[in-house]
């Protein structure tokens, strides 16, 4: 893999161009995009659907079936990227292994960490078999039968997940025996791609979660080096986030433990660019949860807390270039959901959000609303944590999505 930045960075949409592929354009892949074109990078980006929120800004924009390995080879054919940056869990990841052998185009991470990370059981058995990380316990199940046992075995209360899902999609918690037929066919339902398997984990109870945002990339020496960021605590609605914030407070020891884990698991994973690690604390004790090889929709609120947003860390990790983790003020995110199901809304408040002190918003363009899709997001900082949590909820609950 090249480890060095390109020496020369051409204009795009000429042949000198540096060529990047997005695969996947949402939100977190529309700040990737943006932060690549600020560096002269000539960016495609690809989705499952029309005019997803980075194809609104990208060079060229293609909208196919991403688990399908032809249609991903012939598109890499045709764009010749120099790097391929995966932003979502739905990827046809034998495709990026053939990518990379090939010597086609850079994986970023790498295709195998890409492929691990996709799966649940592919990192989970990583982290907990392979590199000895403390984990809930947890068990694989294929059928109702085999998610009840493993439901005894672990007790309750466990949450059951698809292996292959997001954002907590397809995921419950349960909390009794007899909730477990829901929680399969939920499984079963509620996946990105439907493999009828699920993952069964001993519920943790945590006193706070983070993502503890982890970046690879090349020092001044040519070697690839980890960096960390500070914390970001979140919280979780339905396995979906709602807020975070950073900086986390945690005990000096709490602190150490998540950064040895995260360096642990993304060194394993080797490859450039930014890590989103998750994980659960309970007093000085952090459990590993898993791990996105790829900027983390908690860390949005970097947009405005770091000297370089995730995105932009993510972009120059990419590139071979050299990065800065450096916190600039305390600071909070808060999602703003569709509310509704329609297609082309619009949002009002957007004038008031804005003149909450310290604010800024993000409204993703996603042309097709849900209940429960996210939407947009609300980003402040301020003095400390408490008060841009507060100003970050007040901003997004002035947003009102509308017909
Ligand atoms: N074993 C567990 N014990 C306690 N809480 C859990 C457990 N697993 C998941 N959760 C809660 O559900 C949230 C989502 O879980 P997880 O990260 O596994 O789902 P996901 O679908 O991969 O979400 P995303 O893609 O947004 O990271 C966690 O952040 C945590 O709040
Ligand atoms: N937790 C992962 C995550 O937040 N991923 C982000 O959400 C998009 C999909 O949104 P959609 O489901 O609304 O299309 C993805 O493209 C990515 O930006
Ligand atoms: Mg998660």
């Amino acid at each position: 893999m090249r480890k060095q930045a390109p020496e020369r960075f051409g204009t795009p949409l000429t042949a000198g161009a540096i060529r990047v592929m997005l695969l996947g354009s949402g939100e977190l892949g529309k700040e990737v995009i943006i932060a690549l074109q600020r560096l002269g990078v000539e960016v495609i980006a690809v989705d499952r659907y029309d005019n997803a929120p980075g194809h609104q800004v990208a060079h060229r924009a293609h909208t196919v079936d991403m688990s399908d390995p032809d249609a991903l080879l012939r598109l890499v054919d045709a764009e010749k990227p120099h790097f391929v940056v995966p932003e979502i869990e739905a990827i046809a990841t034998d495709a990026l292994a053939t990518v990379e052998e090939s010597g086609a185009a850079v994986v970023i991470p790498t295709a195998r960490a890409t492929a691990l990370t996709m799966n649940r059981e592919g990192i989970r058995r990583l982290a907990a078999e392979e590199l000895g990380l403390p984990t809930s316990p947890y068990e694989f199940a294929d059928s109702l039968d085999a998610v009840r046992s493993a439901v005894e075995r672990i007790g309750v209360p466990c949450v059951i997940k698809p292996v292959m899902s997001s954002s907590g999609k397809g995921q419950s918690t349960v909390r009794d025996l007899a909730d477990v037929d829901k929680a399969w066919e939920y499984a079963l339902s509620g996946g990105r791609i439907n493999h009828g398997r699920v993952i069964v984990e001993g519920f943790v109870d945590f006193d706070y979660e983070i993502t503890q945002l982890t970046v690879r990339a090349v020092g001044v020496d040519g070697e690839v080096h980890t960096a960390y960021c500070e914390p970001i605590g979140h919280l979780q609605d339905a396995g979906d986030y709602v807020e975070s914030w950073q900086p986390q407070a945690m005990s000096p020891v709490a602190l150490a433990r998540a950064r040895e884990i995260a360096g642990t698991v993304t060194t394993a994973l080797g490859g450039r660019g930014v890590f989103g690690v998750e994980l659960f604390v309970k007093g000085d004790d952090v459990y590993f949860s898993e791990v996105s090889p790829r900027p983390h929709d908690t860390g949005l609120v970097t947009l405005r807390t770091q000297r370089f947003s995730e995105f932009e860390l993510h972009a120059r990790a990419v590139l071979g270039l050299p990065v800065d983790t450096t916190l600039t003020a305390p600071g909070a995110s808060a999602v703003i959901y569709g509310g509704r199901d329609a297609v082309g809304i619009g949002f009002e408040g957007v004038a008031e959000a804005l003149a909450v002190p310290e604010t800024d918003l993000r409204l993703f363009g996603k042309p097709e609303s849900y209940v429960r899709r996210r939407m947009g997001v609300a980003v402040s900082t301020g003095p400390d944590v408490e008060t841009a949590r507060s100003r970050a909820r007040e901003a997004a609950s002035r947003v009102r999505p509308v017909e």
